[in-house]
């Protein structure tokens, strides 16, 4: 039970000295930021050098800035053995927040959540205390220090829910998404607290506290391993740029201005062409990837002529054998273009051979003028042509004689068949590529030449990759780990998994573990067990959602009622509203909203609208306070994996959902 709940019996001396340590700690923090001002980068010897070492300076003193909303710290531990006579000691009271703050003597005010002595914030319980006697947590309004909690871990008393956590739960939601650090729970914690190399693959049903706890992992990575991870990198890879946008602060609020956010198509490259559900599955199929690979080598001529380089009087002879014996020894052991390169080097070095058997004593630099040469160019580009992805796929989608060599059994002759091209392209660079080709793209680029891979990747709504787009996630992480993100049953492309196993395999991370988070923040009660009625159609093997909210009547199903007039009601209320609409409705409920201040949801818009309509596709990851649902029956229609959409758009409410209704409503809610 919190000893001290929030106002109005909190003892006011104690608030009055929690707010004096968060004046000296904000005083603290900014004396540290003037510090860090003074700095010169003059030290740095060259210009570069300089420059370099000024781009640091600007991070630190922009991740020092104290942002007067934010609290400085959200709790409190104080530990039950404090061994202050020790040099680097901590304290035995340690305030946990969202960075480090030590004063003009080191001694440490506030210390960063991400610290290990700061687990216990998230862990301790009165079964375990973890050291630590009282914990204390912060209630904040703007960013003024205005009420506490207190949980006494060390008297083996069951612990009230804490009103704090539930305040931050029900807060109306406005604008983009918040960080959670001062409320992570357990079982969240482990996930973000998990080390560097271990790949992680989080199941878990809508509003469970997936993304967030992916960023928040990005960020303890960061912060546990700056210097590694700065080399390499971390990057988010979400759904949409709509997701994007509202995801896009969190990071920058936890201090982490240095990951690239994007898409996968702001990855592999963005592809206008639309195609059918039935082709791109096929694309997305990891069997193209020994199909691709098969295709780029076919390219590969064998050698019928040998090579005559000469020089003076001389002509140096490589024996038309003998170039197939290069090519044959380098074909497989290397990447394509290396390949050529090395086979350029390989005829030379044969050339020099000669020239030595003659008695001339060429160098290296002989070596590389002859690799150079035109008649060595001339025999590489024969035997080894310079390709580019386009070129070789371009071919494969059009050429049906070089589909069935590179497919072999792998395809079937129906599945060969719906790959051609009905009306083929004159040239790979007149060609209009898909999502699915830019995946295909991306894989034979990495044939050629090796794609370089980063320290960290977080991959939000896995569940909706195919397996080719999987692989080439899995490149950017081969030498590193990952945090996948997802939810079986909010699959929605022709290539949705229906398992995490498969996933890992095909991100090229098999030892990655798989672990659920089971309770929902976001949807209330009501409207999570209304969605889950889908369940059982789209996703038969996972157990209802749980959702720690009630939400006692946060659900309207109308039938003919107005859109007009479900937003008027909304906006007569606190917080955000999305109008989740299908697809090509946007253009008539915009009609049916005008008058009302309405925007149509633009990940590009910078500014804020309170009532936006959402096309139904851009929906996946985002919240709103209230949502109003616009013609399920439509939604379902639209697409093959339409219940799995409604699934999606009835699941993004915080507060209330309202669905409209004209048409017969699909069978698994009308029930
Ligand atoms: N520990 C927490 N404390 C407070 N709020 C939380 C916590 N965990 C999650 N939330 C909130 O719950 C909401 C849903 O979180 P999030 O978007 O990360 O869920 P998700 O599992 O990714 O959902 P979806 O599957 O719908 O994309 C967010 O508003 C988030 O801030």
């Amino acid at each position: 039970m919190p000893a001290h709940q929030l106002a109005p019996d909190i003892p006011s001396d104690v608030l009055a000295a929690e707010q004096a340590h968060l004046a000296e700690s904000r005083a603290a923090l900014k004396a540290m930021r003037a510090h860090a001002q003074s700095l010169s980068s003059d030290a740095a010897g060259d210009w570069v050098s300089q420059q370099i070492l000024q781009s640091l300076l600007d991070q630190r003193v922009a991740a020092l800035a104290d942002h007067p909303d934010t609290p400085l710290f959200f709790g409190r531990l104080d530990r039950a053995t404090a061994q202050e006579d020790e040099p680097d000691a901590l304290p035995g009271t340690i305030h946990v927040g969202r960075r480090h703050v030590h004063d003009g003597n080191s001694r440490p005010l506030v210390i960063d959540w991400r610290a290990p002595v700061s687990r216990a914030f998230y862990q301790a319980s009165p079964a375990d205390p973890m050291g630590i006697v009282l914990r204390r947590r912060f209630g904040y309004h703007g960013g003024a220090l205005t009420a506490f909690e207190d949980e006494p871990l060390g008297e083996g008393v069951e612990l009230g829910p804490s009103r704090i956590l539930t305040q931050e739960i029900e807060r109306p939601r406005t604008g983009p998404m918040r960080d959670i650090v001062a409320t992570i729970q357990p079982d969240q914690d482990e996930i973000v607290r998990s080390t560097l190399a271990q790949t992680v693959c989080v199941q878990g049903a809508p509003g469970t506290g997936k993304t967030a706890v992916g960023l928040h992992r990005a960020a303890y990575l960061l912060f546990t391993h700056r210097e590694r991870l700065a080399r390499s990198g971390v990057m988010i890879v979400g759904p949409n740029r709509a997701f994007l946008s509202y995801i896009s602060s969190v990071l920058p609020a936890l201090g982490e201005v240095k990951v690239d956010q994007t898409t996968v198509a702001g990855l592999l490259g963005e592809h206008a062409a639309s195609e059918d559900p039935a082709v791109a599955a096929v694309k997305g199929d990891a069997r193209m990837a020994a199909v691709l690979g098969r295709a780029l080598w076919l390219h590969i001529v064998k050698p019928e002529e040998g090579l005559v380089y000469t020089k003076g009087a001389y002509r140096h002879r490589v024996a038309d054998h003998e170039v197939r014996e290069i090519v044959a020894s380098l074909r497989g052991t290397t990447r394509y273009n290396p390949g050529r390169a090395a086979l350029a080097q390989r005829l030379a070095h044969m050339v020099l051979v000669r020239m030595e058997q003659r008695g001339e004593s060429p160098d290296d630099r002989v070596q590389d003028a002859v690799a150079r040469s035109k008649p060595v160019k001339q025999l590489v580009d024969a035997v080894w042509p310079k390709l580019t992805p386009e070129q070789v796929l371009h071919r494969l989608l059009s050429d049906s004689e070089f589909l069935a060599r590179a497919a072999k059994s792998d395809l079937s002759p129906e599945e060969q068949e719906l790959l051609l091209w009905r009306k083929p392209y004159r040239s790979w660079k007149s060609a209009k590529w898909s999502a699915a080709d830019a995946a295909l793209l991306d894989e034979l680029r990495d044939l050629m030449e090796r794609t370089p891979s980063l320290g960290h990747l977080v991959v939000d709504e896995a569940q909706d990759l195919s397996e080719m787009q999987l692989r080439a996630l899995g490149r950017r992480c081969r030498n590193g780990s990952a945090t996948v993100l997802g939810d079986l049953a909010q699959g929605t492309t022709p290539w949705s998994t229906r398992s995490w196993t498969s996933v890992l395999e095909h991100l090229g991370q098999r030892e990655g573990e798989v672990t659920e988070l089971t309770l929902g923040f976001r949807v209330p009660r009501e409207v999570l067990d209304y969605a889950a009625r889908l369940l059982p159609s789209i996703a038969p093997g996972l157990a209802a959602p749980q959702s720690l909210r009630p939400g006692a009547g946060s659900l309207t199903v109308r039938e003919g009622g107005s859109v007009a007039q479900a937003a008027e009601e909304a906006l007569a209320k606190e917080g955000s509203i999305g109008v989740i609409v299908p697809d090509a409705m946007v253009a008539a409920v915009s009609e049916s909203l005008a008058g009302l201040p309405y925007a149509v949801l633009d990940p590009d818009s910078t500014e804020e609208h309170r009532l936006l309509i959402v096309p139904a596709t851009l929906a996946k990851g985002l919240e709103y306070d209230h949502v109003v649902v616009v013609e399920p029956a439509d939604i379902v229609a639209a697409e093959p994996r339409g219940l799995a959409r409604l699934y999606v758009v009835l699941t993004r409410a915080v507060t209330s959902l309202t669905v409209l209704h004209d048409k017969p409503l699909p069978p698994q809610l009308a029930s």
